[in-house]
């Protein structure tokens, strides 16, 4: 067991790749918190699918973009199970949207909820580890799209590539104090944030055609890196990336 032991707090973990994350955290020995926004069934879900692992876990409601979140989901999870080891990033929208006549709304919400959410979340986080004075591992999910455009998503990549220069200057920020911190860059991975998008055939099939592996991702495919980067097989990685695009990056011609 890679996380046996270990405490795993997750954000938008209800649905997608957090909540893969989530199960095969405690699949691995974690107990897990999980933030969730929307939906409370989908999020008790998660956490009656973790106990019939045997672990535990505990559901808290909160808007990453909210700067007070981020301590409490923290604050929960420490009254839950007493510390905290790893803190996944996950939180994250994307509204497709053209860029000429982006609405204000659209482009400072995306900001909110996947920037300023994710800096909000991983600095509880880094606080509470610190005062542990353990270490810990700190793993953000950020995106291809750190690294690529998207016509539709000018509102969107530069939140991804914000994440990504996070981990960066967190791995130096925290590296004295043990904390490890990385980020992880999906490719296309099948989920409720692209179901729209990817409903059109055309679309689906341009996307599946741009990736060597033959198919999109699924959630599970990023949750195992990210368990991964959260174990102590990855003890010496720290302001790194890990791409899992199938091979979608370096598919020029
Ligand atoms: N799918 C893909 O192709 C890729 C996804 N990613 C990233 O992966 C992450 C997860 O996305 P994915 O699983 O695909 O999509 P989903 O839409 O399935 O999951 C996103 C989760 O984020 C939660 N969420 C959204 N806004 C907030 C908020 N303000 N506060 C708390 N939770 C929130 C949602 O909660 P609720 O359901 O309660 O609204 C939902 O559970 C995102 O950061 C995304 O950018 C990166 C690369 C590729
Ligand atoms: C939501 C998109 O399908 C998905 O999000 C990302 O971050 C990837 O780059 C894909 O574009």
């Amino acid at each position: 067991m890679l996380l046996q032991g270990k405490t795993v707090l997750i954000t938008g973990a209800a649905h997608g790749i957090g909540r893969a994350t989530a199960i095969a955290c405690a699949k691995q020995g974690a107990d897990v918190a999980i933030n969730y926004l929307n939906e409370p069934e989908a999020a008790a879900a998660v956490v009656a699918e973790i106990e019939a692992l045997g672990k535990r876990a505990i559901a808290v409601k909160g808007d990453v973009a909210d700067a007070a979140s981020a301590p409490a989901f923290v604050e929960a999870a420490v009254k839950a199970f007493g510390k905290i080891d790893v803190f996944v990033s996950n939180a994250g929208i994307c509204p497709f949207h053209a860029f000429l006549d982006m609405p204000a709304e659209i482009l400072e919400r995306t900001m909110r909820v996947n920037l300023h959410g994710a800096y909000y979340m991983v600095q509880a986080a880094a606080k509470r580890m610190q005062q542990q004075g353990s270490g810990g591992a700190i793993v953000a999910i950020s995106s291809i799209s750190a690294l690529v455009g998207g016509e539709m998503q000018t509102h969107y990549t530069p939140t991804k590539a914000g994440v990504h220069s996070l981990m960066q200057s967190c791995a130096i920020a925290l590296g004295r104090y043990g904390i490890r911190c990385n980020s992880v860059l999906p490719g296309t991975i099948a989920t409720d944030i692209n179901k729209e998008d990817l409903a059109d055939p055309a679309k689906k099939k341009y996307m599946e055609g741009r990736i060597p592996l033959g198919r999109l991702g699924e959630p599970d495919d990023v949750a195992g890196c990210v368990v991964f980067l959260a174990s102590d097989l990855a003890r010496y990685v720290t302001g790194s990336s890990l791409l899992v695009d199938g091979g979608m990056f370096v598919n020029l011609q």
